[in-house]
C-alpha cells in the first residue's frame, strides 16, 4: 500500500427509498475512482431512527473502510457528490434521507472545523456507526476508547433491530 493513501472510515445510512440498493450503488459510486480503494465493507443493519422527526422510518446503516489520496476536504467532497447522485436533499435536521454519508475518521486527523470535524463529533455515541464498524474491525479505537467499549456504553444500542439476535451468534 502507497504511503500517500490515508485509511479512512465511512458512515452509511438511508431510511428512503430503495435502501438496500441505494447504499450498494453508493458504496461503488464511492470507490469508482482510482483515488479511493475499498479495503473493507460491513453488513448491513437496520435500526430505528435516532433523534429527528417522531415516526420517520427505519434506516438501513453501513460502515466502510477505504484508502484514500484525496486530502480530507476532497473526501469530504465526494461524499457529498455521491450523496447529491441519489438525490439526498437536507430539509430537517436529521429527518429522513435517502443517503447519508459521513467522515467518522480520517486517518488520524483531530480537528474542529463546523465544515468537517474529526473524527465525526458524534460517532462515539452512535450504535448505528460503532455497531457495523465493529463487525468489520473488533480493535478498533475511536479517540482512545476501544469502539466495543464504545458501544457497550452507548445508550441507543437498543436502535439496532437484530441487536439481541446478533449478541446470541457472539457477534457483538
Ligand atoms: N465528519 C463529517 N462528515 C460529514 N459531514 C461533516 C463532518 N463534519 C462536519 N460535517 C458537515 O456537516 C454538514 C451537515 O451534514 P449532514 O447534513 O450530513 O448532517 P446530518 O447527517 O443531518 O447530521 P449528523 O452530522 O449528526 O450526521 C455537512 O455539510 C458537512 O460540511
Ligand atoms: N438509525 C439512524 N438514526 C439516525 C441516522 C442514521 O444513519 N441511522 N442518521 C442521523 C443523522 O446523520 C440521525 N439519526
Amino acid at each position: 500500500m502507497q504511503s500517500d493513501y490515508t485509511r479512512a472510515v465511512l458512515a452509511l445510512g438511508s431510511n428512503l427509498g430503495e435502501r438496500a440498493e441505494t447504499l450498494a450503488e453508493a458504496v461503488s459510486d464511492l470507490v469508482d475512482r482510482p483515488e479511493v480503494r475499498l479495503v473493507d465493507v460491513s453488513p448491513v443493519i437496520q435500526t430505528k431512527a435516532v433523534g429527528g422527526p417522531e415516526g420517520q422510518p427505519d434506516f438501513l446503516n453501513m460502515v466502510m473502510i477505504v484508502q484514500t489520496s484525496l486530502g480530507p476536504y476532497e473526501l469530504l467532497a465526494h461524499c457529498q457528490s455521491v450523496e447529491a447522485k441519489h438525490l439526498r436533499t437536507r430539509e430537517v435536521r436529521w429527518g429522513p434521507r435517502t443517503l447519508d454519508v459521513d467522515i467518522i475518521t480520517y486517518g488520524d486527523l483531530a480537528q474542529d472545523d463546523p465544515v468537517l470535524t474529526l473524527p465525526h463529533p458524534r460517532a462515539a455515541e452512535r450504535a448505528f456507526v460503532l455497531f457495523p464498524w465493529l463487525l468489520i474491525d473488533p480493535t478498533a479505537v475511536l479517540e482512545g476508547h476501544p469502539i466495543v467499549e464504545l458501544l457497550e456504553d452507548c445508550g441507543d444500542a437498543d436502535s439496532i433491530a437484530d441487536y439481541d439476535m446478533l449478541l446470541d451468534e457472539g457477534l457483538a
